[in-house]
């Protein structure tokens, strides 16, 4: 939400694809951060503190199934002349008051369960007969199956150091310690931290509710009977997809026909629901392309600072593009152009900013690296444009897939990769490098 209006300038005039992009970051701001159960905030960024409450392990604890033992009982135990130990109990994990083990005594237990008093070290079950009186065994019999295993005589064939495969209370990070600092996004060891320390919610910045919504009368959904002269509605797929993969939680609303009023009241529906809106098509200069038309007057118009700036973009694909906020909210709108691969570029370039900004996150931006041409021939490009050919990258080379033009899907399919060409440059040879924008 903004109430930055975008820069204006006059109708021929072509943008920069870095002058849009800081336009659209001006005009959107971190959305306010709110409590969240743990798996609803996983990937979001956390805007407290957090204090480890009860130390991690909470109590000494063991690493290995086997007994529980003094050091003196067990020094000089071998094979030969093992250590025959009183066998007083099982200490199953989660056990509150574990049995007493005294000289001569071993209580039988289980990993993670507290080392019982009396005992200083643990020997795994593996150095022991297991209490069947014959050779080393390689495990325990269940409890249930053999509930006589946690009484009668154990002999241990190896010596233990005192605290031997004992996790220390405390070891892992301590009651008072700095869990995890504010700004830290959520990934799953982060979860499976706060997790541990009981945290059951968190503070963070939400994720970004975005609604993309396609135009077009030529659109067909997908699994639906394609008529003569109609097209299947891909961008509204692939722009939710890349909603989601940036971050946001992603609504995605079919075709909406070419007629300013449904489009309107459709995207005015939406609004409710939306921290960004995105829609697609529409945006150039033909009869039927009404989001520029509807857009003029989307919400409340009494409002000041909003309005959607439609421009012309120094960049292929996607020249056309349209942006600014719309409602009572100030929503912040991105009209992108609807040949698919320049709505697809677009999205990558400007929309997943906004949504990781949004959000929070001070990494906004796919990474980059440079790589060498390969291919046979030179990459042409039009000159004055920032040209986004689609590639194939690894090890350090890149190679172009399929040609330039903003309708071919099925390469864009097998990218992995955005080759950047600049604005002053017209020519690429293979062998030279270049910029590539790693698509993930
Ligand atoms: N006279 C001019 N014509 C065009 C210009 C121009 O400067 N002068 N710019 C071209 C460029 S560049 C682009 S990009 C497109 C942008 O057009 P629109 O945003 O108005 O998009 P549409 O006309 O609605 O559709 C363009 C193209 O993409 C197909 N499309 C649209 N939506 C979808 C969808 N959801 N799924 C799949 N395919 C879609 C649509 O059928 C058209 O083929 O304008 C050029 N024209
Ligand atoms: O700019 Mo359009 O997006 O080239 O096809």
């Amino acid at each position: 939400m903004s109430t930055a209006a975008p820069r204006t300038a006059g109708p021929d005039h072509l943008w920069s694809v870095d002058e849009h992009l800081d336009d659209i970051l001006a005009t959107v701001r971190p959305l306010e951060p709110i409590e969240l159960q743990l798996l609803d905030a996983q990937g979001c960024v956390l805007v407290e503190d957090v204090t480890v409450p009860v130390s991690l392990p909470p109590f000494d604890n063991s690493s290995m199934d086997g007994y529980a033992v003094r050091v003196a009982d067990v020094a000089g135990a071998s094979e030969r002349y093992p250590a025959a130990l009183e066998v007083v109990g099982d200490v199953a994990a989660g056990r509150a008051e574990p049995p007493r083990v005294g000289p001569g005594q071993a209580a039988r237990i289980m990993t993670g369960a507290p080392l019982p008093p009396g005992a200083e070290t643990v020997v795994p079950v593996e150095w022991t007969d297991g209490g069947l009186g014959e050779g080393p065994v390689t495990g325990m019999r269940a409890h249930s199956l053999a509930p006589e295993g946690a009484t009668g005589q154990v002999r241990v064939h190896r010596p233990a150091g005192a605290r031997a495969h004992v996790r220390a209370e405390g070891s892992d990070v301590r009651a008072g310690d700095r869990a995890l600092e504010a700004g830290t996004v959520l990934g799953p060891p982060q979860i499976s931290l706060l997790a541990a320390i009981g945290r059951g919610t968190v503070r963070v910045r939400p994720r970004p509710r975005v609604v993309v919504l396609s135009t077009g009368s030529e659109l067909v959904q997908p699994g639906e009977e394609l008529g003569a002269g109609r097209i299947y509605d891909s961008n509204s797929f692939s722009l939710t997809a890349c909603a989601r993969d940036a971050g946001a939680i992603a609504y995605r609303v079919g075709a909406v026909a070419d007629d300013a009023d449904t489009l309107r009241d459709t995207i005015e529906d939406q609004l409710v629901r939306a921290d960004l809106v995105v829609t697609t098509g529409g945006v150039s200069v033909g009869a039927y392309d009404v989001v520029r038309e509807a857009l003029a007057s989307v919400g409340d118009e009494d409002e000041p600072g909003g309005g959607i700036d439609f421009r012309k973009l120094a960049m292929q694909p996607g020249k056309p593009q349209g942006f600014g906020s719309i409602g009572p909210d100030h929503t912040p709108l991105l009209a992108l152009p609807g040949n698919p691969v320049s709505s697809y570029v677009s999205f990558e370039l400007f929309a997943r900013p906004a949504i990781r900004t949004l959000m929070g996150l001070t990494d906004v931006h796919r990474p980059r690296t440079r790589a060498t041409l390969a291919g046979s021939g030179p990459l042409t490009s039009p000159e004055g444009r920032r040209q986004f050919l689609r590639g194939r990258y690894a090890d350090g080379e890149v190679a172009a897939v399929g040609g330039a033009g903003s309708h071919l899907v099925a390469a864009l399919a097998r990218a992995n990769a955005l080759i950047v060409v600049p604005e002053d440059v017209e020519s690429v040879a293979p062998g030279t490098d270049v910029e590539v924008i790693l698509l993930g």
